[in-house]
């Protein structure tokens, strides 16, 4: 048995921990079919499982002809498992509905679903005053729009439709509406639309959301780029603290040091736009930081500093890139919340899955397909003055009523390539797909990679990392580079290869050097680093990215800016293991977004090709995207998704 494992670790079918483990298994029960289930489960864990579902042993392997051979050999796993020494309460594995777990994972997971099952007993608060007032329509701005918009071709109905979210178009008086948009010649007149286009009308997610959030102690606000997760939350933290007694304590976290990063800077700037006392403001914290940090690290422990036992000192935690957070890591932060906290997670549940193991976001919104349970509608309905009639269905799992999903673009709209074809992607609408690459809109470009292809990509990042030296030349201090180098940024799918990081971050700076825009040594002034590993001492984290400048004494220190927006300088030394970053992956980008991105897909279809990949490396261009990429490839990645097996939504289905 052990030859037969490392043979499948030298065909690569197997890494060395899986063989190990299997090994560990085996000097408790040498049945070879706990030995293999072993093997499997932990390779499953590596390729982001949570679990080994016993009845999908087929597909699971099928890239795997060693494996796939060895169970071929065996009767099922399960009866060896069932009455395995190995497996059970106490034992290092646990084997529960046809999953198997190791049985960390498990607990892990029992403790992310006890968490979000515990019934919400608290009364719905009376929060319809304070929420209409917070969402009260603009007519000053919708004024100012409207002039910009009134002129030969203006459709009044579907531009107001759009402005005031109107779902029930049909039964309003346009005649009457339309008169008082063309006529209209100051902000005051427009004050009718409150009797024209009554809120019974109207559905605003946003809303919705800040209502949902308020009813219980747990909501996920979840929504595409730019779809407003963040304006909502800060709507919702301020009618937090209006309505509280005393203001309540609140923390902003991210998985990142670079999402965290961007979380204060949006919060910081949205904060200001609300129309509420100061001193309500000032409540909402501007500054967010790591969830790591957050919970306390110690240094070479998998246990936080904080947990069920010496819980986080807060009322109010808001996560934002919920998505990238695995399953362990939000069972320690569930575990080391105050029984009486509130938690708010934010993110895009279409993104790729967190890097370790699970789909937790993913596994939640799951239940936003069913709609929500009339008790929760009609209190909606009577705080909003919405109609969620369509919405509501008698069946679901509880969890659904505590999940918003923001469908709307504030960043996108119909005219912008990238939110078009974010969209097509994500609903795997090939058709669409193609229709708008073929469309002539200025925001997106695709590219093929054959012929001039690739010379051309070339030329376009020699070209998109040029202001940042230029910068650095011109003496320019070290926020400035910093924030310039994050205007552009190249994205792809591959490590390896030509079109992967090595190739592509070895091409462009071979293109720099000779262009005597950077220097031939390893560390040159303007190299762009991105660390690879968490160092907590230092206060930097896998994915934090920094660059190299030279101090008036000509010595290098590689900057960084921190998540609460101060530099801070390293030694090139002193850094934790990093790599050259002027192309990154896909999943690294995870958490940031570039003003111009350039995303390169390899040539070929690869098991690392699916849509949440492409909707990820997409979603990170704010403003512009070049796509390399060959005919075929795209519609082809687009159908194909991930799967991450995990028990977690079948858990979360069960009544309360
Ligand atoms: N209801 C709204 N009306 C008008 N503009 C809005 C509204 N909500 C959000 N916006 C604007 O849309 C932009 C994106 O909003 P926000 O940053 O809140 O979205 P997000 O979903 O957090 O974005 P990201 O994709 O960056 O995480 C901001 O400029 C914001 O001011």
């Amino acid at each position: 048995m052990r030859k037969r494992l490392a043979e499948l670790v030298t065909d690569r079918e197997l890494r060395p921990i899986d063989a190990q483990f299997a090994l560990f298994i085996g000097s408790y029960d040498a049945n070879p079919a706990v030995v293999l289930a072993a093997a499997l489960v932990s390779r499953a864990l590596g390729h982001g499982h949570v679990c080994l579902p016993l009845d999908r042993l087929a597909q699971m392997t099928r890239d795997a002809p060693g494996l796939t051979a060895w169970l071929g050999e065996l009767p099922s796993l399960t009866g060896s498992l069932v009455s395995s020494p190995v497996v059970g309460p106490g034992a290092p594995l646990r084997l529960e509905l046809g999953r198997l777990y190791l049985a960390r994972y498990w607990q892990y997971e029992q403790t992310v679903a006890g968490w979000l099952l515990q019934p919400n007993s608290a009364p719905r608060p009376e929060v319809g005053e304070p929420l209409n007032s917070l969402f009260a329509r603009d007519y000053r701005g919708l004024f100012q729009r409207l002039a910009q918009v009134r002129g030969p071709g203006f459709d009044g109905r579907s531009w107001l439709a759009d402005q005031l979210d109107i779902v029930r178009s049909a039964s309003l008086d346009w005649p009457a509406i339309l008169t008082l948009l063309l006529a209209a010649d100051n902000d005051q007149v427009l004050h009718e639309l409150d009797r024209l286009v009554p809120e019974s009308a109207c559905l605003n997610w946003q809303k919705q959301a800040v209502a949902t959030a308020l009813a219980g102690r747990f909501a996920v606000i979840s929504g595409g780029p730019g779809t407003g997760k963040t304006t909502t939350v800060t709507r919702l933290l301020g009618l937090l603290v209006s309505t509280a007694d005393r203001p309540p304590l609140i923390r902003l976290v991210a998985p990142t040091g670079k999402a965290a990063a961007r979380l204060s800077e949006s919060i910081g700037a949205a904060r200001h736009s609300l129309d509420l006392p100061p001193e309500v403001i000032a409540a909402i914290p501007d500054q967010a930081g790591t969830l790591h940090r957050l919970l306390g690290v110690i240094p070479g422990r998998r246990r936080f500093r904080h947990h069920r036992d010496n819980p986080l000192h807060l009322d109010v935690l808001v996560v934002d890139e919920a998505s990238m957070v695995d399953l362990p890591l939000m069972a320690c932060l569930l575990d080391a919340l105050p029984p009486h906290a509130r938690l708010i997670l934010l993110g895009d549940r279409d993104q790729l899955a967190s890097v370790e193991a699970g789909a937790v976001l993913g596994d939640i919104c799951a239940f936003a397909e069913q709609g929500i349970s009339p008790k929760h509608g009609w209190w909606l309905q009577r705080v909003t003055g919405q109609d969620l009639s369509a919405w509501m269905t008698a069946e679901g799992s509880p969890l659904r009523d505590q999940l918003c999903l923001l469908r709307k673009s504030y960043r996108f709209d119909a005219g912008s390539g990238i939110g078009r074809l974010a969209a097509a992607v994500n609903g795997g609408q090939v058709a669409v797909l193609r229709q708008t690459l073929a469309m002539d809109f200025q925001d997106i470009a695709q590219h093929g990679l054959a012929g001039e292809g690739y010379g051309q990509l070339l030329h376009l990042c020699l070209q998109g990392y040029r202001p940042y030296l230029e910068a650095i030349r011109a003496g320019r201090p070290p926020v400035e580079v910093l924030k310039l180098f994050g205007r552009f940024q190249l994205l792809v799918a591959l490590r390896e290869g030509p079109l992967g990081v090595a190739g592509l971050n070895e091409a462009i700076v071979a293109g720099l050097v000779k262009q005597g825009l950077i220097g031939r040594q390893e560390w040159f002034a303007g190299r762009p680093v991105m660390v690879m590993e968490n160092d907590h001492a230092q206060g930097l984290y896998n994915g934090d990215i920094g660059i190299v400048l030279a101090d008036a004494a000509g010595e290098l220190r590689v900057w960084f800016q921190l998540p609460d927006g101060a530099l801070k300088g390293f030694r090139p030394s002193r850094l934790p293991a990093h790599e050259t970053v002027y192309a990154m992956t896909i999943h690294k980008s995870q958490g940031s977004e570039f003003a111009h991105t350039v995303l390169v897909l390899p040539t070929e279809l690869n098991p690392i090709l699916t849509r949440e990949l492409v909707y990820t490396g997409i979603t990170r261009a704010k403003s512009r995207l070049d796509l390399f990429v060959e005919p075929g490839i795209l519609e082809r990645a687009i159908v194909r998704r991930i799967e991450r097996a995990s028990g977690l939504q079948a858990r979360l289905a069960l009544p309360r």
